[in-house]
């Protein structure tokens, strides 16, 4: 049996959870709040996101001791927004995650470093591209709860560990496969909820399907000129991984970064829109992560720029959709 530490408490890691343990991998999941663990254990769901999924508890054990977590498991995912990474792992040693395969299900980065979440593994924590995989792929957590056909790919320089990983999620309903382009994923997955809060900031202003159908192929050729300005490497970017995440981001009624952008369109303030989520838009962090690090490649931008404008100069929607709608072809 396979040993698995989750490190998250939302929608994505009881997703996760719910498909490796059905799998009978015995999973450590590590929670913040001691009273989701207690009602876990008692009730055998996480009684705040996906609720309705139930555990069996011979193959998940909640705790909200990370350390003992880690140390129990031969894979670590790490499965909490990007910008909580560093404080919800900061307890453990460096040397915590030896030996182990880390994998990130994070499609986020760190923001005070601008920086992925592998290289930030590999940076402070010395685990080598080799121990790390990440999950990618157009996958919402609420469909998964739903067991509605999902397709996941695993991203690792190590293509054993990866094909191994996606053999612990396939099942009924998840459909899994390994790619190379651990870097190429790790960055279009946080790309495209910016352009998931641009949609649906063009959306709360009112603009249509045929705007955002623009929006969505502008979108893909300003990822490819980051990825060819950052990661350079031949890529198919109309694979699932990269196209079909931005697309179910874009246009799907579960996605946390098109609703966001939704409300902002729509002329909430930022602290408004975040206070009435009780999910995370990671875009809202990924934009000024990846504003701030093209400062370096000078890549041309524009729907990047707009959605920085818009959340951290407090540019209004309005001007910078006319912006867009100018430069848009
Ligand atoms: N939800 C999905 O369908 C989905 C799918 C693929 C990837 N992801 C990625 O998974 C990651 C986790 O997202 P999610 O959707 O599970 O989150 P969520 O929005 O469902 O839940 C929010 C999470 O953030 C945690 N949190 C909130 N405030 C915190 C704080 N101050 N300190 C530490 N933790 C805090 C909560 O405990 C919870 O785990 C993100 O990077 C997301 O992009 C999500
Ligand atoms: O669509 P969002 O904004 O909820 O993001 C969730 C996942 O990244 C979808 O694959």
């Amino acid at each position: 049996m396979e040993k698995i530490a989750v490190i998250g408490g939302g929608s994505w890691a009881t997703a996760l959870v719910k498909i490796l343990s059905e799998n009978k991998s015995e999973i450590h999941w590590w929670m913040r709040q001691q009273d989701d663990v207690k009602h876990l254990l008692q009730y055998r769901h996480n009684p705040r996101y996906l609720s309705g999924v139930s555990f069996d508890l011979n193959y998940v054990k909640p705790f909200n001791d990370l350390a003992a977590v880690v140390k129990a498991s031969d894979w670590v995912i790490l499965a909490v927004p990007g910008a909580f990474v560093q404080n919800a792992i900061a307890s453990l040693p460096k040397t915590a995650f030896e030996g182990k395969v880390m994998v990130s299900a994070i499609k986020g980065m760190i923001p005070d470093e601008n920086c992925l979440i592998t290289d930030y593994l590999e940076k402070h924590y010395n685990v080598p591209a080799s121990h790390q995989c990440v999950i990618a792929g157009p996958c919402h957590a609420e469909e998964v709860a739903l067991e509605k056909q999902s397709y996941l790919t695993i991203g690792s320089h190590d293509l054993d560990h990866a094909n191994r990983f996606c053999e612990l999620l396939r099942n009924r309903y998840v459909k899994a496969n390994p790619l190379d382009d651990l870097d190429g994923i790790e960055y279009c997955a946080v790309m495209k909820n910016i352009i998931a809060m641009a949609c649906g900031i063009a959306h709360g202003l009112g603009f249509g399907d045929n705007f955002q159908a623009v929006m969505v192929s502008n979108a893909m050729d300003e990822i490819e000129r980051f990825l060819t300005a950052v990661m350079p490497q031949h890529r198919n970017l109309v694979g699932s991984a990269y196209l079909g995440d931005l697309l179910v981001t874009a246009y799907s009624q579960f996605s946390r970064n098109r609703t966001f952008g939704n409300m902002i369109g729509r002329g909430y303030s930022v602290k408004s829109a975040q206070f009435e989520m009780n999910m995370i838009a990671e875009g809202y962090y990924a934009v000024k992560s990846i504003f701030e690090l093209n400062k370096t490649y000078k890549v041309d931008m524009p729907i990047t720029t707009a959605v920085y404008n818009i959340l951290y100069e407090r540019i209004s929607p309005a001007v910078e959709m006319e912006i867009l709608k100018e430069k848009f072809k």
